[in-house]
């Protein structure tokens, strides 16, 4: 009882404003934080539905996603039960890139792509560096303030939060942006997976669309081969070793010149070192920066110079939280997901094709290509690299305020 006492007082310092949209694991709000009248984002999260409730490692998982701080990744400012659910709040951000990108009223120089680029890659380089993979890098998951600035976000969740027969499968579209290991299947994967994802949004800053449209995980990688030549066991040792690996026709690889017409050399030059098929050949997101491209002219546009996409309608009063069944303000930004592929390369040359399996996840709206034998999505890793996540050891209610005050999440009440 004194704890629900505690939550409801926690909870009452943000005041719910409209909703902002819906995630995999919930819906997400604007609100005002009462006490300090910061705008922020709250992440609400069901619990509910979860038979295991927050587990240990979730709460120790979340306490170090509030350590991780740097200019370019969210603040997790606070997080809370109540009501059954966990709620997250976050520093509010004006929009992300995924809207920068598919805004055709904005023109994005060369100097803007290199900035968004800098900031996503110093993004990953912090979390590297503190040995954390993000592993859920795409467009939309790269927030932009008002300032300009660019930040890392919505790291999934699933890793902490995931659950078999989770109902939303939002996930999908991260497989464009997914390296070819994990799509063979590797259990080792390390930090270069973000670099190959960072290069997927790389690619399509410069195309104004997704370079890489795989409908399934083998498509994906025929995608991926189409436009980048078939791996050859030399280029990548290890790739006859995983899992998943099938053998795929050699395809050669076209000049990536042909495929990024108007990229200058230093840009391509990059572009091909982040796309490189061996994760240990890949250059790293620290050496990414270190780049030419980004001492050569033109030089990275100050973040507050860059483009914005024009600004989401004013909310109704209609749209504000009555409890149950919130209206989502910005369902455009969701339509590129459902989009078929577009003139992505046909090169699907498989030579045979994987079983697909794992249809648990039941939510999936008409027209969404997806794919059936997907990984529980995992974002924020933060395990060693290579290392398999440990068990999750659940705790009860009993334990949980105990836990809660031992964890420090700021559940005490507020001063
Ligand atoms: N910190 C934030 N500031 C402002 N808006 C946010 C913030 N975090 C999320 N949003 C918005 O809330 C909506 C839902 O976000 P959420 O991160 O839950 O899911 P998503 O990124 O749309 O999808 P997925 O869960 O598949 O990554 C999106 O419109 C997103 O732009």
């Amino acid at each position: 009882m004194a704890e629900l006492d505690l939550s409801k007082k926690v909870a009452d310092r943000y005041l719910k404003r409209e909703v902002l949209g819906e995630g995999t694991y919930g819906v997400v709000y604007k609100a005002i934080d009462t006490e300090t009248g910061q705008t922020v984002a709250i992440k609400k999260i069901r619990l509910g539905k979860q038979k295991e409730g927050v587990n240990f490692t979730a709460l120790r998982e979340i306490k170090l996603l509030k350590e991780l701080k740097s200019p370019h990744i969210i603040e997790l400012i606070d997080a809370f039960p109540h009501k059954g659910n966990l709620h997250l709040v976050f520093e509010f951000m004006e929009t992300d890139l995924e809207a920068v990108i598919r805004d055709r009223n904005i023109f994005l120089s060369p100097g803007d792509i290199k900035s968004f680029l800098q900031m996503t890659l110093k993004g990953l380089a912090f979390c590297h560096k503190k040995w954390v993979l993000h592993r859920d890098m795409k467009p939309n998951n790269l927030l932009i303030g008002s300032n300009g600035q660019l930040k890392l976000a919505d790291f999934g969740l699933a890793r902490i939060f995931g659950s078999p027969d989770r109902r939303f499968t939002h996930q999908v579209f991260a497989r464009w942006y997914r390296a070819p290991e994990l799509l063979f299947g590797t259990k080792q994967y390390g930090s270069g997976v973000d670099v190959w994802a960072a290069a997927c949004i790389f690619a399509e800053l410069l195309l104004r669309r997704p370079f890489l449209q795989g409908s399934s995980d083998i498509d994906q990688l025929g995608k991926i081969f189409a436009a980048l030549g078939t791996p050859s066991p030399s280029q990548w040792p290890d790739m006859v070793y995983l899992p998943d690996y099938v053998e795929y026709q050699y395809v050669p690889a076209p000049p990536l010149r042909s495929l990024f017409p108007v990229a200058s050399d230093d840009a391509l030059d990059l572009l091909s070192k982040m796309f490189t098929y061996d994760p240990k050949v890949r250059i790293s997101a620290q050496q990414a920066l270190e780049h030419r491209y980004f001492t050569s002219a033109p030089l990275p546009t100050d973040p507050d110079k860059l483009p914005r996409p024009a600004p989401k309608r004013e909310p109704k009063a209609s749209d504000f939280d009555s409890h149950e069944g919130p209206t989502v303000l910005s369902p455009p930004r969701k339509s590129r997901r459902v989009m078929p592929g577009r003139d992505g390369f046909e090169g699907n040359s498989l030579q045979r094709d994987k079983v697909e399996d794992n249809v648990g996840n039941s939510r999936q709206s008409a027209g969404d290509n997806t794919g059936k034998n997907d990984p529980a999505p995992m974002s924020l890793d933060f395990s060693v690299f290579g290392l398999k996540p440990p068990n999750r050891p659940t705790i009860n209610s009993a334990d949980r305020s105990h836990l809660k005050r031992k964890l420090d999440l700021e559940f005490q009440q507020p001063e």
